[in-house]
């Protein structure tokens, strides 16, 4: 099928390169003309395992285009993606501005064949029917612009365009760092919407996925397919990483209470998650949440709740929470090293996950603003962002270009990502290195007894 995606952030370049990798003839458009260019040489503008490598396939197989042209995607898609980013206002709502360009732009170039138009982006609840109204704003404006000179009555002058639509809800439920195996190996597609040739478009879309034809496991059942209506689409997104960050605050906050009676976390989660109701997955205790994503969807649903006169108290709390949890590597360096002031503290990790290079809200920036506060040196050191340096803005550190640099008269370490890197350093050797040797692991990755024996006094998050 001819699909356009429009934004190639982390969800629109893996979804415009996955559809292309499955054999869909894809146009991929964002008007940031840097990116644009560098995509057209084949390179992806985001860290993303397997991304290249399905770019790539999918530029020889002539099956992507990259470009900044809206209107050439517009007509070239039966299928537009709306795959710009939502990011927060500082009251917390939803910043959908970018999404209202995009459907002005469609609907100021429409003219022809039957479009589905799929909001990709995580819209708050009642979005679909906006975007409608923006796209038929888009068609009006441009049929103001094409009444003939001379026109003296607009019914009599006004030419056709022939413009039919309907809008859908696909919201995305990948992870950055993993996104490639989760756009092939979904748990679930929904599908919000209320034209049966929309959603069968849509179904054929995803077919080659639903079908597992691309999946580390082709044995599976097909991935299930739920279809529903605009508004319950656009909050199953938000529900489920509301749900999935009040899972995490709920990890920390028992984490914060084994710390206090002597109890390991780690244990404590294997222990619930064996509970078939409870699971095991999104129970790891340590610095909190951060990202993209659950911040601000979080803030979104409650925004949303609150305009409806409608206090979402649990939510709140774990937002609350999480902010708490944030600065608990903090209080643990005061434990250990009492004052803060003048000394070196050396964080391994940046990035608000393993796998990414993204720092949108990563616990990170916190850290290294709030040791500046207290007049401590920071620095970090990160497989990625080391490696891309000062391109991220970052200030108040000093980003090294290796772990034992990074160890070298530090007063204490604070692991923030887990980092499939950080559980082979050579740990004896950078503790040798330091001032003090203290390890605060804020992400209960390594092994305590390991950390002792190579010198390191070591604190965990609940353990
Ligand atoms: N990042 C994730 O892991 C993730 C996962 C699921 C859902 N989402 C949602 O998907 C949406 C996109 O997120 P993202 O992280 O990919 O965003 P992003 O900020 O990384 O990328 C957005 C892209 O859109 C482009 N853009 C902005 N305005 C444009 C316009 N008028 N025309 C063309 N391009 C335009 C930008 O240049 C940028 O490349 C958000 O709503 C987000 O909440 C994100
Ligand atoms: O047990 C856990 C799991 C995660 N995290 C933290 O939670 C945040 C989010 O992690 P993760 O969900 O893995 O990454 P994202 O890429 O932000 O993905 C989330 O947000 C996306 C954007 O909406 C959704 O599409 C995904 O389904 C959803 O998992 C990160 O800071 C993690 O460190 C924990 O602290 N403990």
């Amino acid at each position: 099928m001819r699909v356009c995606v429009i934004g190639t952030g982390y969800v629109g370049l893996v979804t415009g390169a996955c559809l292309a990798h499955i054999g869909h003839d894809v146009i991929c458009i964002d008007n940031n003309e840097e990116k644009v260019k560098l995509m057209k040489s084949g390179q992806s503008p985001i860290f993303e395992p397997g991304l290249s490598e399905i770019m790539q396939s999918a530029i020889n197989s002539g099956n992507i285009q990259f470009s900044s042209d809206l209107p050439a995607g517009v007509a070239h898609g039966e299928i537009l993606f709306i795959a710009v980013g939502t990011p927060p206002l500082p009251n917390g709502e939803s910043d959908t501005r970018y999404v209202e360009a995009v459907a002005r732009g469609i609907g100021e170039n429409l003219n022809g064949g039957y479009k589905v138009i799929v909001n990709k982006s995580t819209v708050p609840i009642g979005s679909g029917d906006w975007v409608r109204m923006i796209v038929l704003d888009g068609i009006a404006e441009r049929q103001k612009t094409l009444i003939p000179a001379g026109g003296s009555s607009v019914e009599e002058k006004l030419p056709e365009i022939s413009a039919q639509f309907d809008v859908v809800s696909n919201p995305e439920f990948l992870r950055e760092g993993s996104a490639v195996y989760d756009t092939f190996n979904p748990d679930r597609i929904v599908l919000g919407g209320n034209s049966l040739q929309a959603i069968g478009m849509m179904k054929d879309l995803y077919a080659p996925i639903v079908e597992r034809k691309f999946a580390a496991d082709q044995s599976l059942p097909p991935v299930p397919v739920l279809v529903t209506d605009l508004s319950s689409a656009e909050m199953i997104k938000y529900a489920a990483n509301a749900f999935l960050a009040t899972k995490i605050s709920f990890i920390n906050e028992v984490a914060n209470i084994c710390d206090r009676v002597g109890a390991d976390v780690t244990q404590v989660a294997k222990g619930i998650g064996l509970d078939s109701r409870i699971g095991n997955k999104f129970l790891q205790a340590g610095i909190g949440w951060g990202g993209s994503c659950f911040p601000k969807d979080v803030s979104a649903l409650i925004h949303t709740a609150d305009d409806y006169g409608y206090e979402a108290q649990l939510m709140k709390a774990a937002v609350s929470v999480n902010e708490r949890q944030r600065l608990i590597a903090l209080e643990k360096l005061q434990q250990a090293l009492k004052i803060l002031k003048g000394k070196t503290v050396g964080l391994l990790g940046l990035t608000f996950k393993p796998d990414t290079d993204d720092l949108r809200d990563a616990p990170a920036l916190i850290l290294i603003e709030q040791l500046n506060r207290l007049g401590a040196k920071v620095k970090a050191y990160d497989p990625i962002i080391s490696q891309t340096g000062m391109r991220h803005g970052l200030s108040g550190v000093l980003v090294e270009t290796d772990a034992e640099r990074l160890a070298d008269s530090c007063d204490a370490l604070v692991l923030v990502t887990e980092w499939q890197q950080f559980s082979t350093l050579d740990y004896g050797k950078m503790a040798k290195l330091m001032n003090h040797a203290v390890m605060i692991d804020g992400r209960n990755f390594l092994d305590p007894e390991v950390m002792v024996r190579a010198g390191f006094q070591y604190v965990g998050v609940g353990r």
